[in-house]
């Protein structure tokens, strides 16, 4: 947990609440959280359902390991610190986003259970719905998909600390959705998740 450093600071509330930004857009909040491999599909269900929301007049935005590591988190890396690091600033960020009134697509492969429960509970505090999606893919298939070539470099010992080689990937034991990229196809992966967030009415039918 990040210590807190200022002092003398203040919460500060403006008129206008969650709900009424909820209630703008027509939609509920909240933050989906996509975890799994480097590989395993993450980045592309959340482009997918994207689109999905979007075509159906609902506002989501991504945010995606590679480009947050390339503006807010340019300062990390991939040891374990600096993984919990960026996940907290990513959690924060979601939250913020989730205020908003955001549909929040977050993937990283945040491979500590802690990291994730740690966020998970900074969206409950706050009666904020945090969906957990575990993006299952055997290391294998991901490593036959290799769609960055980063496998191939880890293995050769070009890139050290790779999750699923020498870095380890803890898996959510109770996920609220569980994807198995490894059989089910793209638009239902989509459609389960669509589904669910119809069922506990974040979205309309
Ligand atoms: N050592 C190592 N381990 C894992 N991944 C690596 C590494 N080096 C670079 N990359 C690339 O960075 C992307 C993962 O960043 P994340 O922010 O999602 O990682 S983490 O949640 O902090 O573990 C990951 O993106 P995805 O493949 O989309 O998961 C890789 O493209
Ligand atoms: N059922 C599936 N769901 C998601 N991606 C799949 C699926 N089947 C094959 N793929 C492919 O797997 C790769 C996943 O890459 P990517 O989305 O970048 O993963 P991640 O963001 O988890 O690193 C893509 O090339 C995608 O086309």
């Amino acid at each position: 947990m990040a210590e807190q450093k200022a002092t003398n600071v203040h919460w500060h509330h403006g008129q206008i609440t969650t709900e009424d930004r909820n209630r703008l857009l027509n939609q509920k909040g909240a933050t989906l959280w996509f975890t799994g491999l480097s590989g395993s599909g993450k980045s592309t269900i959340a482009v997918a359902l994207e689109e999905a929301l979007f075509k159906r007049g609902k506002l989501s935005y991504r945010l995606d390991g590679d480009n947050i590591r390339m503006g807010i988190n340019k300062n990390l890396g991939f040891s374990d610190e600096d993984r919990t690091e960026n996940i907290r600033r990513i959690g924060e960020v979601s939250k913020l986003f989730v205020d908003a009134g955001l549909i929040t697509l977050s993937s990283f492969i945040s491979p500590f259970r802690e990291d994730r429960d740690q966020v998970r509970r900074l969206h409950e505090e706050s009666n904020m719905p945090f969906i957990e999606i575990f993006v299952d893919c055997s290391l294998s298939e991901a490593e036959n998909r290799d769609p960055k070539g980063l496998y191939v470099k880890a293995r050769a010992g070009e890139i050290k600390n790779f999750t699923g080689i020498d870095s380890p990937y803890e898996a959510p034991e109770k996920p609220e959705i569980h994807l198995h990229t490894d059989t089910t196809p793209l638009d239902q992966e989509v459609a389960i998740i669509i589904d669910y967030l119809v069922q506990h009415g974040l979205i309309s039918e």
